[in-house]
């Protein structure tokens, strides 16, 4: 790879399973080149957490990864299956195993939030309407809404509660990889520290691997395994978060040693 990967891990690359696995990615739009030979490694397990500056392509990476944006070059297997060139029906049927959850939630507004819950079971499965309904209550109760939620519609939501009912869809098909598009952003410290509580409790749970887009240094030593930091178009540096303070990159030291990494660190420690 071309970054840097700093090792603190046990396991050998050799020993972990990748789960996702990106190689020499290039995005371009028009003359702006965002991603060139970008190399990434997903471990089956792990919450990653991807950080960079503003416009490095974080969001472009994760709209890459699950198929909503077709890039330049590069390869992306996605638990063995290539998605770029792959068959298509091996895509579809690899869809079913992701969830993502969008930052600004992306309910479909004329849709209940049980209704919402249900769409990808209803997409995917062949399943009757009363058992998506029981799961679509059960994913909605496994995020911590109120069941008076589930007759909402997401504008009758909190901001906080409508990222909750996205997190419900994206685990509407018991997916082993859930990607999260700044999660937190938008919600007061005490509610993105109860969302965080909730991604490391279903990580802890139900196995789940996952890919979180974030600025929030809080959730990155909360519940982050490694990060990986984009920049200069690739990632330059992957590891845990406790080794970043080690590495010689403007953006990384004014990142990971200025004083809300401090706070965030010492509170990390006191969970
Ligand atoms: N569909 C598109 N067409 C043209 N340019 C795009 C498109 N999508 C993203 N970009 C550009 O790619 C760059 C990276 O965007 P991206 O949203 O991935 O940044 P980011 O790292 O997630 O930033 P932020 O932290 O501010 O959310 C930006 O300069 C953006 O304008």
């Amino acid at each position: 790879m071309d970054g840097t990967t700093l090792e603190q891990t046990s396991k050998s690359d050799a020993q972990r399973e990748a789960v996702i696995r990106v190689r020499n990615l290039t995005n371009q739009f028009g003359p702006q080149v965002v991603h060139q030979n970008l190399n990434l490694d997903v471990w089956r397990g792990e919450v990653l957490g991807i950080v960079g500056g503003s416009g490095t392509g974080k969001s472009v990476l994760l709209r890459t990864i699950v198929g909503l944006n077709r890039p330049a070059a590069g390869s992306i297997e996605v638990l063995g299956v290539d998605v770029l060139n792959g068959p298509e029906q091996e895509r579809r049927r690899i869809e079913r195993r992701w969830g993502v959850a969008f930052q600004d939630g992306a309910l479909f507004s004329s849709l209940t939030v049980l209704q919402n819950v249900m769409a990808p079971l209803r997409e995917h499965t062949g399943l009757s309407e009363s058992l998506m309904c029981a799961l679509g209550n059960l994913k909605i109760s496994l995020v911590g809404l109120p069941q008076l939620s589930c007759g909402k519609l997401p504008s009758e939501l909190s901001g906080g509660m409508r990222k909750r009912a996205a997190l419900a869809r994206a685990l509407a098909l018991d997916p082993e990889i859930v990607f999260l598009d700044e999660p937190t952003a938008g919600l007061d410290p005490i509610g993105a520290a109860a969302y965080d509580e909730l991604i490391g409790e279903l990580q802890h749970a139900l196995g789940l691997t996952v890919f979180m887009v974030t600025h929030d240094l809080d959730s990155l030593y909360a519940i982050c395994d490694r990060v990986a930091v984009l920049a200069e178009k690739q990632v330059l540096v992957e590891g845990p978060i406790e080794e970043m303070t080690k590495v010689d990159h403007p953006w990384v030291q004014e990142y990971f040693t200025g004083p809300r990494a401090r706070a965030a660190q010492e509170k990390g420690q006191d969970r």
